[in-house]
């Protein structure tokens, strides 16, 4: 494997009861690198993130490489910060002891040494007084000291990949920020690449080094991010920029992507986004597109070359035909 390649999955197939949610993809994570995997509800990301870690549902079926498999090391040389903060720490022993124990988990330290890396890792997240907040309960802490402490347990063995499935979708944009900083922040000092789940195209034009874009289980655009946010050549990364609010012109509405995607088990032919793509024409009706290189980035689309620029133009114009301002 190149040495800047951190991980790879190859065309990974994820089925529940013989029907993929996940259809065959490939992509790198390289090392220090934060990945952002975007998309709307229902396109696999959290199915794709889980396999890195090993921690799909059960029932689901897999196919295909994820290499080196880093889930006999979850905890040390991969980990999770889950959506949900409560749920990753027990609510029964206290904060420290949690953290102690996750370092005793990996590394043949002494209590004293777990307990003192412990307090070490909550400090570096900005819990104040470290050495007695250890001693509170998950209860005590407030929502975002939770998150904190989450990130500090993700980031205490100091992995080579951390995984973040929408961490901060219950919080406010301030304490959004907030938390996504000390991620960053974490994952720096330690070393680790950043595997970032979110639906939130601000989230990934402010954390994200590259960007997967997903669509019904599959690849649509992968690129450097600011690249991919700043000139999406897929028609679908467009939709999905197009509906961010500073794309509304003044006393026009918010352009948004007409329609929702289709339901694993009841997806079109060809193309799964044609039915809602403004640029469909007939190949993508007939033929799933494959990933191709274009531009330094990864685009599967029939029709990338006739997307206008800016491309946000074909939804906006999209939404006037259907509800004139
Ligand atoms: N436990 C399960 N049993 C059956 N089907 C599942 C299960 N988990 C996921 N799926 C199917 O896989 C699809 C993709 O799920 P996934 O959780 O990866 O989506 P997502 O992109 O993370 O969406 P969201 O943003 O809503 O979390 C789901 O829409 C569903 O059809």
């Amino acid at each position: 494997m190149p040495s800047d390649v951190l991980l790879s999955v190859r065309d990974l197939r994820i089925a529940f009861d013989g029907v993929e949610a996940v259809r065959g993809l490939s992509f790198d994570v390289r090392p220090r690198e934060a990945l952002a995997i975007v998309g709307e509800s229902g396109a696999g990301k959290s199915l794709t993130a889980r396999a890195l870690l090993g921690m799909l549902p059960r029932g689901a079926t897999t196919s295909g490489a994820i290499e080196p498999d880093l889930s006999a090391h979850r905890g040390r040389r991969i980990s999770l910060v889950p959506q949900d903060a409560l749920s990753a720490l027990s609510p029964v022993h206290p904060v420290g002891d949690q953290l102690a124990a996750a370092v005793r988990s990996v590394a043949g330290v002494s209590r004293k040494e777990a307990r003192a890396r412990a307090v070490a890792a909550l400090d570096r997240v900005g819990i104040p007084d470290a050495a007695r907040t250890a001693r509170a309960y998950p209860h005590e802490y407030s929502g975002g000291m939770r998150q904190r402490a989450v990130i500090a347990m993700a980031t205490v063995n100091e992995p080579d990949v951390v995984v973040a499935d929408e961490p901060t979708t219950a919080l406010d944009e301030e304490r959004r920020d907030q938390v996504l900083r000390v991620l960053a922040e974490q994952r720096e000092a330690v070393g680790a690449a950043l595997v970032l789940v979110t639906h939130d195209m601000d989230v990934v034009r402010d954390h994200a080094d590259r960007v997967l874009v997903m669509y019904a289980g599959r690849l649509t655009e992968l690129g450097p991010a600011d690249e991919v946010l700043g000139r999406p050549r897929a028609p679908y990364t467009a939709g999905l920029l197009a509906s961010l609010p500073q794309h509304a012109p003044p006393g026009r509405r918010l352009p948004t992507l007409r329609g929702t995607p289709p339901p694993p088990a009841a997806l079109p032919p060809g193309c799964a986004f044609a039915p809602r793509c403004p640029l469909a024409a007939d190949p993508c009706r007939t033929a799933d597109p494959e990933p191709q290189q274009v531009e330094g980035r990864l685009v599967a689309c029939h029709r990338w070359q006739e997307l206008p620029y800016p491309a946000t133009e074909l939804f906006l114009a999209q939404k006037e035909e259907q509800q004139p301002a």
